[in-house]
This record gives structure tokens, sequence and C-alpha cells, in this order.
């Protein structure tokens, strides 16, 4: 079975490649632009997205990330990691951060508040239900989790959240924070978010799967990756245009968003 890379520049990294041995494959770490060659599938770990992305741009990741996602290649954000995805990412650090994107949707970065504001909940999950059985339900660890907000038309939720009121008046100060938590506190009790989803070769969770025992979505993944992979080897017998473009994702324009 190919193996799985794991961004391991900050972060759980060690919990993921645990979550995939539990399962009988491979997780190997990455830390250089070249050694994506050498991988089919990539997972970007929860922790800090900011230092994160600096660590990501001191080792020139940054161009090497966009062409994986770019091409087709599977790839799972969780936490951090969604963040890194999403194409616009609010309640950034002042300067903003670079992202990956890929992922069409907007990300709230600190969502739910600061770490002491950290939860965990029983979401819905019916998608992974159908593909991986088990419990209705799926335990989310949420640490300083960020949320999506917004999602395009070729995103699929996978698993949303109902956030008590409560929980919407916890915020951090910056002014783009409190813009936006005024906006929620004019609209209803409470409110929706969606906090797992799928647009074609990336998956995004904005908890930590890695964090319990139960392996669905590595499961989930590893079959998605399986999936994607074959289809694009029985693809390569096709002429080599009808090939590529196929794989091809329209290019993201990713500035550093403020
Ligand atoms: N647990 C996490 O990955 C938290 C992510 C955090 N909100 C960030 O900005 O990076």
């Amino acid at each position: 079975m190919a193996v799985v890379g794991v961004l391991a520049l900050q972060g759980s990294f060690n919990e993921h490649i645990a979550a995939l041995r539990r399962l009988g494959v491979k997780g190997v770490e990455i830390r250089k632009p070249e050694q994506l060659n050498t991988i089919s599938s990539l997972i970007i770990p929860g922790g800090e997205s900011t230092t994160m992305a600096k660590l990501a741009e001191y080792h020139n990741l940054f161009p090497a990330l966009r062409e994986f996602v770019q091409m087709g290649k599977p790839v799972w954000g969780t936490c951090a990691g969604l963040i890194f995805l999403a194409n616009k990412a609010m309640g950034q650090k002042t300067g903003g951060q670079y992202l990956v994107g890929g992922l069409d949707c907007t990300v709230h970065r600190n969502f739910f508040g600061s770490q002491i504001q950290s939860f965990e909940a029983e979401l819905s999950v019916p998608e992974l239900v159908s593909k991986e059985g088990g419990p209705e339900t799926f335990r989310g660890i949420f640490i300083r989790a960020p949320a999506i907000l917004e999602a395009g038309p070729e995103v699929q939720v996978l698993a949303d959240y109902l956030v008590p009121s409560s929980r919407l008046l916890s915020s951090d100060s910056s002014i783009e924070d409190k813009m936006f938590w005024i906006w929620q506190e004019n609209a209803e009790e409470e409110s929706k978010v969606i906090v797992a989803v799928r647009q074609g070769n990336i998956l995004a969770t904005a908890f930590h799967p890695e964090l319990t025992a139960d392996t669905r979505w590595h499961s989930y993944f590893v079959k998605m990756s399986n999936e994607i992979g074959e289809e694009a080897s029985s693809s390569s017998l096709v002429p080599a245009q009808v090939s590529t473009s196929q794989y091809q994702q329209p290019r993201n324009d990713l500035p550093i968003f403020q």
C-alpha cells in the first residue's frame, strides 16, 4: 500500500502517523519540498497555522504544496491544516500568513475562541458512516478550532456544528473579529458552522480525529486516496492532454490575506 505523507513541521504529526499505523498504513514525515514527489497523498496536521506557515515558508514548501494540491493529489487538512487549505482565512495575525489554498471556502482561524474555550462535541457524520460504518456520531475534539463560514458550490459538507449562543459571544480581540461577532450577535440565537468538508481531492476537518481512538476519518482518507490514485492511473491510458486537463484545478490567486 502506498505511504501517506504527513507534513511534519509542527503540531500533531506524530499522532496522525500513529493513527495511520493503527490501520496498518505507513505514514512518513515530510519536511522538504522534494519529499512531496515521493508520496501520493498528504495530511497537513493541526497545530498553529501562523507558526506552521512561517516554517513552511522557511523551507520553501509553499510552491510544492500548491502544486501537490493543484495536481489533484489527495490532501487532508485537520484544524491548522484546514486553515492552510482554505482559499480565504479571516482572524489572522497582523500581516497575515501564506495559505496553500485550493479549498473554496472562507475559514475563521479562531472561530471558537482561545485555548481555554476548546471543547469536545458529538458530531453527526452521515457521509462518514455511509462509507465506514460504526456509530452515527463522531467525537470531535476542537482545540482553538477554526470553522468554515462560507463554502462554494463544489464543496461537500460532511459535518456541521450548531454553535450554542453562549459560545458565540466568546472572541479574541482583533477589529475584524469584533465586527464578526457583532454581526453574529445580530444573527439568530444559534448559528451553524461547517466543520468537515470534501472538495474533490481535498478533505478538511476543523477538529482533531488523530486525538481519538476512532480511526474512521483516517480510513476514509486512505480509501479516498486509493480511489483517486486508481482514477489517475487508469486515465494515464488515455491521451496525455485529456488526462492532465482532467486533474488540473483552477489556479488560485493566493496573496497574503490580512
Ligand atoms: N488546533 C489547531 O490546529 C488550532 C489552529 C489555530 N486556530 C491556528 O490558527 O492555527
